[in-house]
């Protein structure tokens, strides 16, 4: 018999995880994210935030007791309740086909809960009677998609940046959606996204990601101190300057930048007296120097 799902947390105990070819996904990895939070996981492209929303979605198996997720074992015990809307749920071919929209949100459960349907399509401003899928816009195909997966009620959410394809207003409407549900019923969020539009004010917590590890994590209004402080500064970033950006910006284009110089450039060429060698800047080949570069199509010795 399944455990009976208990508030919907998700936590983590020292979570590290190996893909199958032994690199490291994510390392040392604990957690714990209140029900009713909404986090947003930050950090450069290959940080780990897929790898972590994966796991806790329970589609790649974690070693034995390092995630609860509503106090259970999300892969042990595929918890229900728990919707992960990621990549592989985006590219699902159904929503290309010449269908109809009521058709299709009635196939995911729209007769069923028809308050949330018909709020749902209210909010992402989806034409039930007209649209069909074949031949509409990307955008009117992810609000669609969206309505979709969230019409279940759930109590996890975990969202990997499937918002890219919205309008600003859009998006600014579907997040103020996501925020009411936590507040009016008992659910929690993890939402991984490098878009920062229209989302000061909506992150409960924040967590920061570098080389599959969490570098910090905690209260957004305990991150935000730093930040909180200082003078609006005119930063320049590639050439353009950083006035007007919100705190929240600012404080992930400081983490960003950061990170970026910790890490140094990626694949760094040096030349040694034996010729070129190519240093691994990757989470599992950090620093690791190997001699790659002279069959690899990299610069050869002169
Ligand atoms: N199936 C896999 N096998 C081996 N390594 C992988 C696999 N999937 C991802 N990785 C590596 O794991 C690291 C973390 O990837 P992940 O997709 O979690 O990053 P991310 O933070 O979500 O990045 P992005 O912001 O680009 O979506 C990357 O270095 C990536 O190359």
């Amino acid at each position: 018999m399944s455990p009976t799902p208990t508030s919907p947390s998700v936590e983590t105990f020292d979570l590290t995880y190996t893909f199958p070819d032994h690199s490291t996904g994510v390392q040392n990895i604990s957690l714990s994210l209140p029900p009713r939070s909404r986090t947003l996981l930050i950090g450069a492209n290959g940080a780990g935030k897929t790898t972590l929303l994966r796991l806790l979605a329970g589609k790649r198996l974690a070693p034995s007791g390092t995630i609860r997720v509503s106090g259970v074992d999300p892969f042990a015990d595929g918890l229900e309740g728990v919707t992960y809307l990621g990549l592989e749920w985006v590219l699902n071919a159904i929503v290309r086909t010449d269908i109809g929209v009521d058709e299709l949100l009635r196939s995911v459960g729209g007769d069923v809960y028809p308050d949330r349907r018909d709020e749902l399509v209210q909010v992402l401003d989806i034409d039930v009677a007209n649209w069909r899928m074949h031949a509409v816009s990307d955008g009117e195909r992810r609000r669609v998609q969206l309505a979709m997966g969230l019409i279940r009620p759930w109590t996890v959410l975990l969202l990997d940046e499937i918002t890219v394809d919205l309008d600003v207003w859009s998006r600014a409407q579907f997040l103020g959606w996501l925020r009411r549900e936590t507040e009016i019923r008992e659910c929690t969020i993890v939402y991984a996204t490098h878009i920062l539009d229209n989302l000061a004010g909506w992150p409960t917590h924040l967590v920061h990601m570098h080389l599959g590890g969490v570098k910090e994590w905690g209260p957004t209004e305990v991150m935000m101190k730093e930040i909180d402080k200082e003078k609006e500064e005119d930063e320049t970033i590639g050439g353009v300057k950083q006035k007007g950006n919100s705190k929240l910006g600012r404080l992930v284009l400081r983490w960003l930048k950061d990170d970026l110089q910790a890490r140094g450039p990626r694949g760094e060429h040096r030349r040694g007296p034996e010729g070129w060698s190519y240093i691994q800047r990757g989470i599992g080949g950090y620093g690791l120097e190997s001699k790659a570069g002279q069959n690899s199509g990299l610069p050869k010795k002169e």
